[in-house]
């Protein structure tokens, strides 16, 4: 997506009313972290001011899925929350018979999602993504969502959606990841919560968040995913992009 697309799409959010985050700026969000309607009324301003390097990743969907879109193809945006990357995905692909499918279970950004999205040649589903068919697809999108799958499931994901992929297709892997040594661990999580706090969150609202998402999103380190990747049956595996404890991979059939 060209960027001035991206900031098009993120002021048509704004536009239709995106609210600030300002949910852990209250204690009544304190048990837990789920995508209900108050997560999904805030998510675009949540994401983009939590996740750096957030509209770059977009901005590189569109670019990877221009590249590797192939005619008479699916592609998947798996998690697609509010349909950020099934837009760049779209874009990406303009001009090619390509189907652009945008997954998410997650009743309250669904809605939102087609509202948003409801001129634009995609199809939204409310659905699990484990429950997914994944068939003659070139491009798979699984941006900052496979972190919120029980670790038990993750390797089976991965296996169908690269069996699902034609040959010579790609997964765009998006991740909060965590790292072997300590040290390393400890700062990158301070730069992390640094930047949050240069967005204009509060030491309270990190510290609330930090909690809430505790056993709910759960980061590997990219040793992990690689190797994963490997045993679920990609070629190979690149790591593209790095922020912080935030970093993106392509994988090759
Ligand atoms: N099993 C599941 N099945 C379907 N959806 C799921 C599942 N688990 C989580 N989700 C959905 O995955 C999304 C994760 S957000 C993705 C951002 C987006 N990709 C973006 O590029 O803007 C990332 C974040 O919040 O850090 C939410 O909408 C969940 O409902
Ligand atoms: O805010 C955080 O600490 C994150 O790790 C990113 C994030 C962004 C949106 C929802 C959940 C987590």
């Amino acid at each position: 997506m060209a960027s001035n697309q991206f900031q098009l799409l993120l002021f048509s959010f704004r536009f239709h009313g995106m609210a600030r985050d300002a949910i852990y700026t209250s204690d009544i969000h304190s048990n837990g972290f789920s995508f209900d309607d108050k997560v999904a009324s805030v998510f675009a301003d949540m994401i983009g001011r939590s996740v750096p390097g957030y509209g770059q990743t977009l901005q590189m969907v569109e670019l990877l899925a221009h590249q590797y879109a192939q005619e008479d193809s699916n592609l998947y945006d798996l998690g697609c929350s509010l349909g950020a990357a099934t837009m760049a995905l779209s874009r990406g692909a303009a001009g090619k018979t390509c189907s652009v499918i945008g997954v998410d279970n997650s009743p309250a950004m669904v809605e939102r999602c087609q509202q948003t999205l409801k001129d634009e040649p995609v199809v939204i589903r409310c659905q699990d993504i484990l429950d997914t068919e994944i068939e003659n697809a070139s491009v798979v999108v699984l941006n900052f969502v496979l972190q919120f799958v029980d670790k038990s499931a993750r390797l089976n994901l991965l296996s169908k959606i690269c069996h699902g992929l034609k040959p010579g297709g790609v997964l765009i892997l998006s991740e909060k990841i965590a790292f072997d040594d300590a040290d390393e661990n400890r700062q990158q999580i301070g730069l992390h919560e640094a930047f949050k706090r240069a967005q204009g969150y509060s030491d309270m609202e990190i510290s609330r968040k930090r909690t809430a998402l505790e056993n709910v999103l759960v980061p590997e380190t990219l040793a992990t995913h690689h190797a994963r990747l490997k045993q679920a049956g990609f070629s190979t595996s690149n790591t593209w992009f790095q922020c912080f404890n935030f970093s993106s991979l392509i994988a090759i059939k």
